[in-house]
């Protein structure tokens, strides 16, 4: 048995050396610390002569963005490798591929993904990203509805349950989403000249109790297995390729919030092109991108999820006439609800969003997070009226013209 110890880059070239059929015995590795989460190593492996190169991702016994002060389960590395494997299944081509998990070190070792940009920063530069609501939109409908009561056994899905038990990562979740922002918490890292619109979050009872629905939503609906952090941080893509990482939050819960969470970060670039496009012409017309992007989003995954449901469901009171309908109409009011949580939390919460934190002019960024909270805030309250994603379109827009008096 080997003992739990974060790897250096020397012990990560030595791990990666004993993998089997990886690497040749005398290949000259290099080992690069590339970590820029909140919460592990990651170590990019490479040997240049045969060009061949992978990643091995350790998980530390605390959370890394705060410190020792603030230990977290080694466990979740499993949770992490197990999720990547039964998304596989499902959709390998929209995941790394898992070679190896060592439970000893909390540790996967998995496919290099270098080749591709992770999605924040894409976004950041404006990039523009034809097959990703396709290629999401499936990614969402697949691991939901086949991890659901819909699309698998529902015995066997209540040992899923078991299996992906994740209490410390939820914790995170339900402190640093569902409840900090809404008090004056010292988790909470806002901005001084934010003091004033975030007191009228502290005070506003209407959207607590929204946010309190919503809470008890994350805390009790064992739908699905969810990704449990699909932002644009966790996504790596490219022209024609979509990959998605990260699943160290993943456990049973409701659809809507890992729908939400991914609209939430296009909606938070789309406040942040208040910080970096000086053209308005060009601003306006990636804003147009980014909320078309959402629309497709939320169209593909209701079109393949409807597919899905029509082709393989497993429950057969679900064939009911109007169930289906139903049930995506509350799927969709979570999702925008979750949005909003979601947008909220990265503005003035314990993390935020380089998209919003990197505009280096206050002024600026100032304006991008104060619609970034006007969307949030609307979102969560109009979320339980919602029957259509143009709602959560027309709210973004809407919040950007009533601060700017023109159409971005
Ligand atoms: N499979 C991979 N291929 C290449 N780089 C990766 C891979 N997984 C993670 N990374 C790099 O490591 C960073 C942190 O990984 P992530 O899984 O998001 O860690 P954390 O759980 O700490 O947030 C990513 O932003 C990316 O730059
Ligand atoms: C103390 S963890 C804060 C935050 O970090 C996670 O994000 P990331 O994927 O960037 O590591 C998650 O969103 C948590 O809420």
């Amino acid at each position: 048995m080997t003992t739990y110890r974060a790897l250096t880059e020397a012990e990560a070239i030595a791990y990666a050396k004993e993998l089997p059929n990886i690497f040749a015995a005398d290949a000259q590795l290099t080992s690069r610390e590339i970590g820029d989460g909140n919460l592990n190593l990651v170590f990019h492996i490479t040997d240049e002569q045969s060009g061949r190169s992978l990643i091995l991702k350790q998980a530390l016994p605390y959370a890394k963005v705060v410190g020792e002060s603030w230990p977290l389960t080694l466990d979740r590395a499993r949770i992490e490798s197990e999720a990547l494997q039964l998304q596989a299944s499902f959709c390998p081509e929209l995941v790394p591929h898992v070679f190896a998990y060592e439970k000893d070190l909390a540790l996967t070792v998995m496919e290099d993904l270098s080749d591709h940009v992770i999605m924040r920063k894409g976004l950041m530069e404006n990039n523009r990203y034809p097959l990703f609501a396709g290629h999401i939109g499936t990614f969402m409908a697949r691991t939901l509805f086949y991890t659901s009561d819909l699309g698998m056994n529902q015995q066997k899905k209540k040992l899923q349950v078991g299996q992906f038990i994740n209490p410390e990562l939820c914790k995170i979740t339900e402190d640093l989403i569902f409840d900090d922002p809404y008090r004056d918490s010292p988790n909470n890292n806002v901005e001084a000249h934010l003091k004033d619109a975030v007191a009228a979050i502290w005070k506003d009872h209407d959207l607590h109790l929204e946010v309190a629905i919503l809470r008890n939503t994350f805390l009790t609906r064992a739908e699905s297995l969810l990704h449990g952090d699909l932002h644009t941080g966790s996504i790596f893509i490219k022209a024609d390729s979509t990959k998605v990482i990260d699943p160290e939050f993943a456990y049973y819960g409701p659809m809507g919030f890992d729908i939400g969470a991914l609209l939430a970060n296009l909606l938070l670039n789309y406040a942040a092109q208040e910080g970096w496009s000086t053209d308005e012409a060009e601003r306006a017309d990636y804003r147009k991108y980014l909320l078309e992007t959402v629309k497709e989003v939320w169209t593909v995954f209701e079109r393949e999820f409807r597919t899905l449901w029509d082709n393989d469901v497993t429950d057969p009171m679900s064939e009911t006439p109007a169930y289906q309908d139903w049930y995506l109409n509350r799927v969709l009011q979570e999702t925008i609800g979750f949005a909003g949580c979601k947008m909220v939390r990265r503005i003035y919460g314990l993390s935020h969003v380089a998209d919003i934190d990197g505009i280096e002019d206050a002024s600026a960024r100032e304006k991008a997070q104060r619609l970034a909270l006007a969307i949030g805030t609307s979102l969560i309250k109009h979320h339980r009226k919602a029957a259509s994603i143009d709602e959560l379109i027309a709210i973004a827009r809407d919040a950007a013209v009533s601060r700017e008096g023109v159409v971005k």
